[in-house]
């Protein structure tokens, strides 16, 4: 556009103070959004904000203007509106030759800060604020209120928007965020879950600096009274060490070394929209070549989920219909994320689908399409477990429209989120923070099962002599059962495939040729295709794993009545680290079936991976023997049960993918298999 949009004024944002003509306006395409989107194209660099969306657009970013969603070198999404911003007209428009926001002298504007927190603008602390670099007078100090952690945040008060740094903690909490001094997480418009600006290790714990008459100026060390040009040491009480301790570029504000220690973990937060964050980065997340995926990493005893809350193509219809789109015309974006270079033979995915038909009738808060190495599933424990957390923490109304919708139990410290699974409605469970805004990552997710049932028991598998493998001996035939839990799972013992020492004591490899080769063969069989035909839904009927179950061993938690282990491999023989939650549903409904569990006893379901670190298992509860099940694929209908499964998931990073002009190799994914 010419700089001439028509708007007069400035705009409000501090941080940009252009004139609102330089603003290229736009309507936002969602349907019935009427609201507009703004950015600022003075300069290629602007500080500012450089695109804005309302807050009431569902549809966000895939209803941005086009040619800025693909073509702009700049989109930033922001939950701003921009009447929010036209409200800041009446104040006075900053200079725009103020260059430099450290000459900006303290306003009487309104405070960003809620009543209870607002600051005199004379907080008496010296120097320049070293981040932000605002005179450290106006930053607003707080103790953290993590037990015994003396160590102080530090918040800039100036008003508009500072784009600076808003929050720091120290290194040593270990409560952070639930630290935050009250009543600045909820009624603050600078939500830090929100901005996810950059929290730095604060300065030395010492008294407020509010100047006090007839006492003695405190000696105090400041790093901001006397900063090394380039560099800027974060405050200690001991003296850091060059290789281990975070040091900050001054002004880039990269980190030059995280701490090792595993009780010392990186309390640096880089901040996606601010101008200092490192260059490379930045541009990379506002790409030009459009297609930029989002994701948030998480782990459920080490099996991954990759939620992935932005830039998968929008889908039309039921979820099982957005399901049939994404395989039939999305397949190679699923491999992009899942497969290699960015993936890997065993990742696993949820893409958060935030319209279905269950969204829209008020039974879910969110749907989601599960992801693996070859395709989509149906059901996943392991990723409703970390899903759980994810759509508590996350604030992001774009990301989870009804995120407002979740109502907290403050006495319980929980909250129920609904989401609509493939295979149907799963009911979470989420501990939560007493105030009921972050998932409690110290106790469990829980979640109801859509209703389980075991579909044939001891059927024979006679297995042909060119298929056979050697544990097997001479035997030509075994015997396995098969279970329904949101999927298909056929099961069968462990040393009922031949291996004798059970999965106390196995080869990985000899078990996985075993299982190829089972698993191949039974999907041929016409007795196990009969089994495999779900009531309700064609498109649930296929047999999505093998799990390898051993009776004999797994680690027990407190309080449960017994414990086994299991090996499950799915989809395209990929191996589940978690003892794969889908399946503990369908493990608990085939137990009952076979008399051999009761309701009101607790299970325990083990992975390698949880026998291996002791921890982890998933812990099961049989709540509802009695559910029907019934649809066209079925004259009598069938039994069922609904189970509850329990288990933790943690983060571990965030992912933002896109692909370069020309890289042919990763377009696509691939596995390495694939290429021999
Ligand atoms: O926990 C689960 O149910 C899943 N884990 C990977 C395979 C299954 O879908």
């Amino acid at each position: 556009m010419t700089h001439t949009s028509g708007r007069r004024g400035f705009c409000g944002l501090k941080v940009c103070s252009h004139a609102n003509g330089s603003h290229e306006i736009e309507e936002c395409r969602a349907k019935r959004c009427r609201i507009q989107w703004k950015r600022c194209n003075v300069a290629p660099d602007c500080a500012g904000v450089e695109l804005r969306i309302c807050k009431t657009c569902p549809n966000h970013p895939g209803a941005g203007p086009s040619h800025w969603e693909h073509g702009s070198n700049k989109i930033v999404a922001r939950n701003y509106m921009i009447e929010d911003l036209e409200d800041k007209k009446s104040r006075k428009p900053q200079k725009s030759t103020q260059s430099n926001p450290a000459d900006a002298k303290p306003t009487k504007s309104k405070s960003p800060l809620p009543k209870t927190e607002t600051m005199s603008t004379n907080s008496g602390l010296k120097g320049d604020c070293a981040t932000c670099r605002h005179v450290m007078n106006i930053h607003q100090k707080s103790k953290c209120a993590a037990r015994r952690c003396r160590f102080n945040w530090l918040r800039c008060t100036v008003p508009g928007d500072c784009n600076g740094v808003y929050y720091r903690v120290c290194k040593q909490c270990p409560n952070h965020p639930a630290a935050w001094p009250e009543g600045w997480e909820a009624t603050s418009n600078q939500d830090p879950d929100e901005n996810k600006e950059q929290l730095l290790d604060d300065e030395e714990p010492e008294p407020e600096k509010t100047p006090q008459k007839n006492k003695a100026p405190q000696k105090r060390s400041n790093t901001y009274e006397t900063p090394r040009p380039d560099v800027v040491r974060m405050n200690h009480p001991r003296k850091p060490h060059p290789s281990t301790d975070i040091q900050v570029d001054r002004h880039r504000q990269i980190p030059t070394a995280y701490k090792t220690k595993s009780d010392s973990r990186p309390s640096l937060q880089l901040c996606n929209h601010h101008p200092n964050t490192m260059d490379l980065a930045r541009q990379f997340e506002e790409s030009p070549s459009g297609e930029i995926i989002k994701c948030i990493d998480m782990h459920t005893t080490g099996e991954p989920t990759r939620i992935i809350y932005s830039g998968f193509p929008a889908l039309n219809g039921t979820l099982l219909e957005q399901r049939d789109q994404a395989k039939s015309q999305y397949d190679h974006i699923r491999k992009r994320i899942m497969l290699e270079p960015r993936g890997h033979y065993d990742m696993y995915g949820a893409i958060i689908i935030p319209e279905t038909e269950l969204v829209q009738s008020g039974e879910a808060h969110i749907g989601t399409l599960f992801t693996h190495n070859g395709g989509f599933s149906t059901m996943c424990g392991h990723a409703t477990i970390a899903l759980g957390r994810f759509l508590v923490d996350t604030h992001d109304l774009t990301t989870f429209p009804k995120r407002n919708e979740l109502k907290p139990d403050l006495v319980a410290r929980e909250v129920d989120v609904n989401i609509h699974a493939p295979c149907g409605l799963v009911r979470v469970v989420v501990p939560t923070t007493a105030d009921g805004r972050k998932s409690d990552p110290s106790r469990s997710v829980r979640f109801l099962s859509t209703p389980a049932y075991c579909a044939a028991t001891d059927l024979e598998i006679p297995i042909p002599r060119e298929l056979t493998w050697p544990e097997l001996g001479d035997r030509t035939s075994l015997r396995l059962d098969v279970s329904y839990g949101g999927a298909f799972y056929a099961l069968v013992d462990i040393r009922e495939l031949g291996f004798q020492t059970g999965l106390r004591e196995f080869s990985l490899e000899a078990v996985t040729v075993a299982v190829k080769r089972l698993k191949r063969h039974l999907v041929t069989l016409p007795h196990v295709i009969e089994a495999l035909q779900h009531p309700e839904e064609s498109r649930l009927s296929f047999l999505y794993s093998v799990m390898v179950v051993d009776h004999e061993i797994g680690s027990k938690p407190d309080g449960v009545d017994g414990a086994e282990t299991g090996l499950c491999f799915f989809a395209e023989d990929q191996i589940d680290r978690s003892p794969t939650g889908s399946c503990v549903a369908a493990r608990v409904a085939l137990a009952h079936a076979k008399g051999t569990r009761k309701q009101g006893q607790k299970w325990a379901y083990n992975s390698i991976v949880t026998n291996h670190f002791d921890t982890g298992a998933f812990v099961s509860s049989l709540v509802d023997e009695d559910v029907k099940i019934e649809g066209p694929n079925t004259k009598t209908g069938r039994n069922g049960v609904t189970v509850l499964v329990e288990g933790k998931a943690y983060y571990t990073g965030t992912m933002t993918f896109f692909v370069e002009q020309g890289d042919f190799t990763s377009e696509s994914g691939f596995t390495l298999n694939s290429c021999t």
